[in-house]
């Protein structure tokens, strides 16, 4: 067994295992920059865990090589089972497609399209098309995130906390066993931060999707299962906020939607 592997012992129901990953990026032949150093990390079903650490400390390329959009230069990272260096491309984005739901700060909506539409567009791009079933459970998503009624509006309609709700409907549409949000709360006020923040709990409890969310917000990573902290490209600190981490289930939590201000 390796050191990263002794110090970083993989969990049965691991759902993301990173052991010894390095990043480093070409700043000019032959300058390359290092910015991740050895990073070991493992994140269980049910574990909703923040990801903390100033600017430039390196969190969203961590969070670009989990999501699989980016390699790492060295080291073994392995989501949902799958050792992601024995994958092509396309594989990858097979495994991303199937496993990852992505929340970012700007919401990424198109603009030309409405709430169910953005929603349904993981489906249509994994599947090649809408189904009937997708569109239900597209509906009953933003049904869930208190905007039922806003269905077949589009982004430019919406406030900035509505977006970020549809969002997070989109995101969890092909119901992930891992959720990445970088900053998911980062342009909203307090109220919105809390609701959108709580959605992304709910679907953790409700379905036992792991989620790492990377925030700036004290308040909401008190919140979390753990905190991990990143400074200069490597994990310095870690917090356990619960002595266990798979948080009991509370079916149905999310069939209430949020009071949020529009
Ligand atoms: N494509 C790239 N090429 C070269 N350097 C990069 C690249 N992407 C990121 N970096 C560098 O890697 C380091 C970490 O950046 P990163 O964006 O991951 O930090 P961060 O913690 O997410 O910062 P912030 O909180 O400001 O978003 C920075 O020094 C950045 O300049």
């Amino acid at each position: 067994m390796s050191t990263a592997l002794a110090t970083n012992p993989a969990r049965e129901d691991a759902v993301l295992q990173l052991d010894g990953v390095r990043k480093s990026y070409n700043v000019g032949t032959p300058v390359e920059t290092e910015v991740l150093h050895g990073i070991d990390l493992s994140l269980s079903a049910h574990e909703f865990v923040a990801l903390t650490g100033p600017s430039g400390s390196g969190k969203s390329t961590l969070l670009n090589l989990i999501g699989l959009l980016e390699r790492p230069s060295a080291g073994r990272l392995v989501i949902d089972g799958h050792d992601t260096a024995a994958l092509d491309d396309a594989a990858l984005t097979a495994l991303r497609g199937h496993t990852i739901g992505f929340v970012f700060q700007y919401h990424h909506l198109l603009p030309a399209f409405t709430a169910l539409e953005n929603v349904l567009l993981p489906s249509i791009i994994t599947h090649g098309v809408a189904t009937p079933e997708a569109e239900a459970r597209a509906a009953e998503l933003l049904t869930r995130v208190g905007l039922g009624a806003a269905m077949a509006k589009r982004p430019g309609e919406l406030s900035g906390g509505m977006q970020q709700r549809v969002a997070i409907a989109r995101a969890l549409s092909l119901r992930p066993r891992l959720i990445l949000a970088d900053e998911p709360t980062g342009n909203l006020d307090t109220a919105s931060a809390d609701a959108v923040f709580e959605l992304l709990r709910a679907f953790n409890r409700d379905h036992g999707s792991a989620c790492l969310i990377v925030t700036h917000d004290p308040r909401l990573a008190a919140r979390c299962d753990r905190i991990i902290e990143l400074v200069d490209g490597r994990i310095v600190g870690e917090a356990e906020r619960r002595p266990n981490p798979n948080t009991p289930n509370t079916p149905g939590s999310l069939l209430t939607p949020p009071t949020v201000p529009h």
